[in-house]
């Protein structure tokens, strides 16, 4: 079973927003769609929704059209938060919990909850305008899992938060993935589609430029970097051959190499001029990949 988004387009007029998008979700996985501004990944979400219809394509869920009506199917924390700042925690999750058929028990038991897990159990009884934006948006993520989804779908989820309230919500997506959920999550922020997700879609201007698991991604890449610390000059690396980023560094450097061979050819040739402290072979990170696919194919 997965979310099967196939060959979808969405027009505004003469705008693509979304061109020609193809990618799989598998079941029980955490998927992260990576893009600039404006690259299409808001217009995507919506479409999942059933928000915004396809102008070509489909999206189906277990190889069958998305029920909607189901409402147990979908939990979305959209991008632009939209709580009731007059409404008390309480008031709202027993709002917005009723609107997912949930009874008034189970909706104050996941309350409760959430509310521990994220370290503020005092907040049930505050207005949502008492609340800083950050401590608001971990409210209407609640909102959005508060019915325990099978597909879960989050705008940015941890833009705007600070990097305890990132970690302790990263924690929250982790527990909710191991419990069996589906997560799709947008973000501007490469290491947290890197340390969450096993598949991934970096999105530029509409279309997929990468697509698969991260995995495979970095393999297929090729390129590895090279962390090299010694007491010696390495600037002469620069014009090796098959050496293809240099960047000095205090003690040493970091390098981009087209491939193991060449790593292992540039160790044998600096060991031999002198001592070598530290010879690390990196994978590639996502930034370097979509920097490439980017800059050369899009621009
Ligand atoms: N209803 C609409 N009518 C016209 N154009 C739209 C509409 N919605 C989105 N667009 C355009 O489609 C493109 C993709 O927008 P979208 O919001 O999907 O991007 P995004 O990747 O979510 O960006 P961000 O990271 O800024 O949220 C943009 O150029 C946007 O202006």
């Amino acid at each position: 079973m997965s979310l099967s988004i196939d060959h979808v387009t969405k027009q505004f007029g003469q705008h693509k927003a979304v061109n020609d998008l193809t990618i799989q979700v598998p079941k029980g996985e955490m998927f992260g769609m990576l893009g600039a501004n404006g690259a299409g990944k808001t217009t995507t979400f919506r479409m999942m929704l059933g928000l915004l219809e396809p102008s070509e394509g489909k999206i189906t869920w277990d190889q069958k059209k998305i029920d909607y009506s189901r409402t147990s199917l979908i939990g979305y924390l959209p991008e632009e938060r939209g709580l009731y700042p007059k409404l008390t925690v309480k008031e709202q999750l027993l709002y917005l919990g009723r609107l997912k058929g949930m009874k008034k028990a189970d909706i104050l038991t996941a309350m409760t909850e959430w509310l521990e897990k994220f370290k503020v159990p005092e907040y049930a009884t505050k207005k949502i305008e008492e609340l800083s934006k950050g401590n608001q948006q971990k409210i209407q993520f609640i909102a959005a899992v508060l019915h325990r989804p099978e597909l879960i779908i989050l705008d940015e989820p941890f833009s705007g938060l600070d990097p305890l309230n990132v970690d302790i919500l990263k924690k929250a997506v982790m527990d909710l993935k191991n419990e069996g959920a589906t997560i799709v999550f947008s973000s501007h922020r490469m290491e947290h589609v890197e340390e969450l997700c096993e598949h991934l879609c970096i999105m530029h201007k509409g279309h997929p430029v990468v697509h698969g698991k991260l995995k495979e991604i970095k393999q297929d890449y090729g390129k590895k970097n090279v962390l090299i610390r010694a007491d010696y000059s390495l600037d002469f690396l620069k014009d090796q051959p098959g050496v293809t980023k240099y960047d000095s560094l205090a003690n040493g450097a970091r390098i981009q190499v087209e491939g193991l061979d060449i790593a292992k050819r540039i160790f044998s040739i600096i060991s031999e001029k002198g001592f070598v402290e530290r010879f690390e072979v990196e994978e590639p990170s996502l930034h370097d990949i979509f920097v490439e696919k980017v800059g050369t194919s899009y621009e």
